[in-house]
């Protein structure tokens, strides 16, 4: 069989960056009411190819910060932070938009793709790259980084999910909450969805005992 000639990752990387799109062979996937949608290979990819950029507007520290007091906790999860030339910089994909690369998700333990940053007319890029073959049907992931992740809470009973899970946001602590309290996952559908299964009545149904994504409970 005749193997495709490989095209060199970062410039595959450039070109796309260049043209602000993304390549055919991925595509958007609903997977369910807690991961939302993901991406999804439709062909195969090799290890070291290069997948998607993370686009979104390349903003400093100090911009990152007055959007994170304005933006809602859903949105908060777009802004990608990272280093470059010894400056702390923020790529905000939190306009929802036709980009794929937002909707990659986190896999801190068999991830099959890395983020790393490309520069491109002295601008940083986040891109990533494949870190092992890929196979068509496949869920693109990347380890989102060290962080108390919620959905990262494995294999808790009912009883057990809002000690463990260790997140402050919202409120964990039962004597906060009343019959009223909705956690943000209930209260509120997730940003731009377009499938029915996410509406927020079908999430407060998920969370009767409590919410899978932040463990709030509910009386
Ligand atoms: C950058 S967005 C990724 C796209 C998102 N799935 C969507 O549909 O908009 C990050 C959000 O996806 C969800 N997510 C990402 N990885 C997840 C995982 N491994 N398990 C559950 N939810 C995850 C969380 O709600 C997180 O706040």
């Amino acid at each position: 069989m005749k193997r495709r000639k490989r095209i060199n990752p970062k410039d595959d990387a450039r070109f796309y960056i260049t043209a602000e799109s993304d390549k055919v062979g991925l595509d958007i996937k609903y997977i369910d009411a807690v991961k939302g949608r993901g991406i999804f290979a439709s062909v195969p990819f090799e290890k070291g190819d290069f997948l998607l950029e993370y686009r979104g507007d390349l903003i400093s520290k100090r911009e990152r910060e007055r959007r994170q007091r304005i933006y809602h906790d859903l949105l908060k999860v777009f802004m990608f932070e990272f280093h470059f030339n010894g400056k702390l910089w923020c790529v905000d994909a939190a306009t929802e938009n036709e980009s794929l690369g937002r909707l990659v998700n986190d896999d801190h333990i068999n991830p099959n793709a890395k983020i790393k940053y490309l520069t491109v007319q002295g601008k940083p890029h986040l891109c990533l790259f494949a870190v092992r073959d890929i196979s068509p049907g496949e869920e693109i992931t990347y380890n989102y980084g060290d962080s108390d992740w919620p959905w990262r809470c494995k294999g808790l009973d009912d009883e057990m999910a809002p000690q463990m899970c260790g997140t402050t946001n919202p409120p964990s602590t039962t004597d906060e909450l009343t019959t009223e309290n909705k956690c943000i996952h209930t209260a509120v559908s997730h940003p731009n969805q377009t499938s029915p299964e996410l509406s927020p009545l079908a999430k407060v149904g998920e969370c009767q005992k409590h919410c899978l994504v932040c463990a709030t409970v509910f009386s």
